[in-house]
């Protein structure tokens, strides 16, 4: 009986197996003089994902080899049938390159780290390196879409954001939904996304794979995971402004980017610099927020667990979806729910639609946001010093709880609306000229830092024009090629119950 012999002993799931290749065996790289003796050798080489720690995978490879002509044909031809009934796997990507984000790597990642295993895993490319900003925003609008498995974009959040309003706003345009309507349903988009981190944050790489890693990502878009996703509208005046799918701030973060922009030379860098510099400004803004509480959900911003992969309360939320979308006609209710009114003074608002985590800050802005409960925390940092407002930031990078300090509040919301005061004052023309022309900070209290110039929104990396805007979450309005993040890699590899050692 012939006998199929390995390089490896290993345990992988077929899920989890990248590619099958029919190999030259090379005896001479086995150092054994019996095998000089033995008949010509018949073999393939398994490619498949190891898991490595904090989330990192790896593409890694075993070889298998026999006598038999037949046999080892068998196993490869049995093997590539088990893959080709992989149906989530992408065939044909779209792929668009930025390559100024971050470190201008991005077009030497894509070559050097993901070309190679798109090749080896059979997937087919179209690959766009973009010119100026907007390219590629502007093309999804142009391209067949919907010969594609999925759009790739190898950047940072701001690339992202960009592929995201592209296919988003091309959905809603072939389905003839009016994006300046607030109240307006959207149409889900059913193509994926895949993000190949090379920018300066990658804030959504991170917070839904767990790590900033060009191969894990092309590995996660190989296998053809798919991790829902919510996303916000932002309306100013019933005109559609921008999504968000990370971070919406006002006030530090906002302020952050404003000064960031204009040292985009700096690279990643800028960030530290200008968010040293507003830290030192400690500016605070005055206005009014409305929000709606999202009790549709059960989490709470305070709970101790974590959206990790097959989150139970992300499922509860496509659930409710599904059934939402069956009685599709009758009107769901949130036109009769209470608005909570909140006037201050505040350092920070922040609205993110996930936790935010990234290298800056691993549990992120919000540790136990959910990717796709339809829901935003909405982060209210109020007028404080600037050593309690740098305790709270230093709460990003460490376990202690941020929101655990009196000058902070959280709530889960599923829409609000912020107006600054001066935008208040100017609609109820009771604005003093002069303090628009002199005054850029408050005359009353010339040292108090209150600021009574606006900030302006920070929207997943990108400054907004309008202060008054109107945030509505739409659940999981989006896919990425992502599974969230997994709780312990290893060990549920090895508890898989598909494996080639089942077929051994
Ligand atoms: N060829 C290009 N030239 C100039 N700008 C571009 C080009 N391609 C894309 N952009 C724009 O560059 C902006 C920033 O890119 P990207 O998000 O990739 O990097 P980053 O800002 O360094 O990273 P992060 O967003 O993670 O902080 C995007 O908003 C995008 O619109
Ligand atoms: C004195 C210690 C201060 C440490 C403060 C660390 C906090 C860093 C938290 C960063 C969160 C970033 C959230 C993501 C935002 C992105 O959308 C955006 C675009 O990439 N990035 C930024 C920095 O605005
Ligand atoms: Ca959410």
């Amino acid at each position: 009986m012939p006998q199929l012999h390995s390089t490896e002993n290993c345990f992988v799931p077929i899920s989890e197996i990248i590619a099958v290749e029919e190999t030259e065996f090379n005896k001479k790289q086995r150092n054994i003089g019996r095998w000089q003796k033995m008949a010509k050798l018949h073999a393939f080489t398994v490619y498949y994902v190891k898991k490595a720690r904090n989330h990192r995978w790896r593409c890694s490879d075993a070889t298998f080899w026999c006598e038999d002509e037949h046999l080892c044909n068998q196993w490869t031809q049995a093997l590539k049938e088990l893959l080709e009934m992989q149906k989530s796997r992408p065939k044909q990507l779209l792929v668009y390159i930025n390559p100024y984000g971050g470190k201008r790597q991005g077009k030497r990642i894509y070559e050097q780290k993901v070309a190679p295993l798109f090749s080896l895993a059979s997937i087919s490319t179209d690959v766009v390196i973009t010119e100026h900003a907007n390219h590629a925003k502007d093309n999804l609008f142009e391209v067949n879409i919907y010969k594609y498995d999925g759009v790739v974009c190898v950047g940072g959040d701001g690339m992202f954001s960009e592929v995201m309003h592209g296919l988003i706003g091309r959905m809603q345009k072939d389905s003839g939904i009016d994006q300046n309507n607030p109240k307006a349903s959207l149409v889900q988009c059913n193509i994926r996304i895949g993000i190949i981190p090379a920018g300066s944050t990658d804030c959504i790489c991170y917070s839904t794979v767990g790590i900033s890693d060009p191969v894990t990502s092309a590995l996660h878009i190989i296998l053809g995971d798919c991790q829902p996703l919510d996303v916000s509208s932002v309306h100013h005046n019933n005109t559609f402004l921008k999504y968000s799918v990370s971070l919406l701030g006002y006030g530090f973060y906002g302020d952050i980017l404003k000064d960031s922009e204009k040292k985009r030379w700096m690279g990643p860098m800028r960030y530290d610099y200008s968010g040293f510099k507003t830290f030192l400004s400690h500016h605070y803004y005055e206005g009014t927020i409305a929000y709606q509480p999202a009790k549709h959900t059960h989490g709470s911003p305070r709970d101790k667990e974590r959206c990790r992969t097959g989150c139970y309360i992300c499922k509860q939320s496509e659930k409710q979806l599904a059934e939402q979308s069956k009685e599709r006609g009758l009107k769901h209710e949130e036109g009769e729910e209470e608005w909570k009114v909140i006037k201050g003074k505040f350092l920070a608002i922040n609205a993110v639609s996930m936790s935010c985590a990234c290298p800056r800050s691993p549990k992120g802005l919000s540790p136990a946001a959910h990717l796709a409960d339809g829901s935003a925390d909405l982060i209210l940092v109020r007028k404080c010093s600037r050593f309690d407002f740098l305790r709270y930031l230093v709460r990003h990078t460490n376990q202690d709880d941020q929101f655990d300090f009196p000058f902070v509040d959280v709530y889960r919301v599923k829409c609000f609306q912020f107006t600054s005061k001066l935008s208040e004052d100017n609609e109820s023309n009771v604005m003093d000229i002069g303090k628009k022309r002199f005054g850029q900070f408050c005359r009353d209290h010339p040292a108090c830092c209150c600021s009574i110039v606006n900030s302006t929104w920070n929207c997943d990396g990108e400054t907004l024009d309008s202060s008054a805007v109107e945030v509505r979450v739409h659940c999981q309005l989006m896919k990425l090629f992502a599974r969230g993040i997994e709780e312990d890699c290893k060990d549920e590899a090895a508890h898989s119950q598909s494996s080639i050692e089942q077929l051994l």
